[in-house]
């Protein structure tokens, strides 16, 4: 294969070495030098960045094409771009990643680039099942359900949402959540988290058999009304009694914040206020904290102070992204958090979804898109992608329209 432009199938997604080769970004503002000396300074240094967000993506990108492009050459963590990414103010470095420790002393350490992609393991919490079918116009029988939930297990994905025990009321959707996860008894070996609002949602998903819960917070307090019908404060105390019946049952919780960039009604929030709800949620016992940006209307300018806001009061391994993608913002917004050190990220099979209770949000980022590009990345996901498009296939096929895929449609027409 010679060109990216070519035809490719599943098991050919161009990796970094290719793209190293291709030089894609070209534009001479973006181009770093490429001696080590000067590689090595930009990551060291913390000098002046005055450039645009995206002109300083491309410049990160193209060092690690350059870089991946080079081979063989031996390289120091501090000289991984991919590790650090530009602001303003400078390099930022985020040290430690699935293990490894990315610090200042490490320093003179020699590893293959390579190797050490290779060593990053990406984990992707599915949630077509649950965020994608609660929006659909059309009430989808539980038995499809079932059978997405199946088919994507077994794609390799090590977690995916499966319903939520929330009013028929509010959403009808999934007003089958118990017949789904009856059904479900019998798939091992993958999570299989329900979202509960309240007690009463959380004693039927325990009757039901669920063995992990999430909760979900908003960051705005219109969001928060008109999604559960309460305050910010008010679900937060709803919350603490979900998490303290979840602990006595040693059954781990994931809490979501919703709004954490824009809300439809209150517009921009300020990382603060997500910091704040995000820290309540990871101290009354959330493993794992997901930052929702329900509208998808975030960008790099304002992804990065709100990832920067909660990252400084929660261990970053401790945070996931969920970005939907309304205005196709979702793949950098994901890279950058790779780059601060994130490594859970949520997606939709075939970009699925959308909130009932918020009005323009289009489906989350789609779980092909995600994994074609940490695969390109050379980064491991356990996620074969084959059978995660033929799960995609199988629910587009049921809602009669096309993939939200761009991944899966190109590789579609590609065979
Ligand atoms: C929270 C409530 C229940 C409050 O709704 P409410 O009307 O204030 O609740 P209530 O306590 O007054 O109860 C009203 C009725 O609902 C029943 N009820 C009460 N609770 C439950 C329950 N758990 N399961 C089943 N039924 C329930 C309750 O029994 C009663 O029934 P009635 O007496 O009228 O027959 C409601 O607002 C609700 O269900 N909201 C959920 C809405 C929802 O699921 N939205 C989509 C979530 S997506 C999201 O938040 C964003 C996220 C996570 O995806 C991240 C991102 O994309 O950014």
């Amino acid at each position: 294969m010679s060109s990216i432009e070519e035809p490719l199938c599943f098991d050919n997604v161009p990796r970094l070495s290719i793209i190293g080769r291709l030089q894609r970004c070209t534009s001479t503002a973006c181009r770093p030098r490429v001696d080590e000396t000067e590689v090595g300074n930009c990551l060291t240094e913390a000098r002046e960045c005055s450039s645009s967000n995206s002109c300083n993506l491309k410049s990160l990108l193209l060092t690690v094409m350059i870089m991946a492009g080079e081979g063989k050459q031996e390289i120091n963590f501090l000289e991984i771009p991919w590790f650090g990414y530009h602001t303003r103010m400078g390099i930022r470095q985020y040290p430690a990643r699935n293990g490894v420790a990315l610090k200042q002393n490490n320093v003179g350490a020699g590893f293959m680039l390579e190797n050490i992609l290779a060593s990053i393991f990406v984990k992707i919490v599915e949630v077509g099942p649950r965020d994608g079918l609660q929006n659909e116009n059309h009430i989808i029988p539980a038995a499809v359900k079932v059978e997405l939930i199946k088919k994507l297990a077994s794609s390799g994905l090590s977690v995916v949402e499966a319903t939520s025990f929330v009013s028929p009321k509010w959403v009808p959707q999934l007003a089958d959540a118990k017949d789904v996860m009856e059904a479900i008894h019998d798939v091992h070996g993958v999570s299989l988290p329900v979202l509960t609002p309240n007690l009463k949602g959380f004693k039927a998903a325990i009757a039901a058999g669920a063995k992990e819960i999430a909760v979900f917070a908003s960051a705005s307090e219109s969001f928060s009304k008109s999604n559960i019908n309460c305050s910010i404060d008010q679900s937060l105390t709803r919350y603490r009694e979900v998490i303290a019946a979840a602990k006595e049952l040693n059954l781990p919780v994931r809490g979501y914040v919703s709004c954490v960039v824009g809300c439809p009604t209150e517009g921009p929030i300020p990382p603060e206020k997500v910091a704040y709800v995000a820290k309540e949620l990871y101290d009354m016992g959330c493993y794992e904290i997901s930052l929702g940006d329900t509208i998808g209307l975030g960008t790099l300018g304002t992804v990065i102070p709100m990832l920067e806001a909660v990252a400084s009061l929660i261990p970053v391994d401790k945070i996931a992204v969920h970005f939907h993608d309304t205005y196709g913002q979702a793949l950098p917004n994901i890279l950058v958090a790779l780059q601060m050190g994130i490594s859970v990220v949520d997606s939709s099979v075939a970009g699925l979804g959308g909130c009932p209770y918020a009005k323009g949000a289009s489906g989350n980022v789609a779980t092909e898109d995600v994994v074609y590009m940490l695969h390109g990345l050379g980064i491991q996901t356990n996620v074969d992608l084959g059978k995660l498009m033929a799960a995609g296939d199988f629910i587009c096929k049921h809602l009669g329209r096309q993939s939200g895929s761009k991944t899966a449609s190109a590789l579609r027409k590609a065979s």
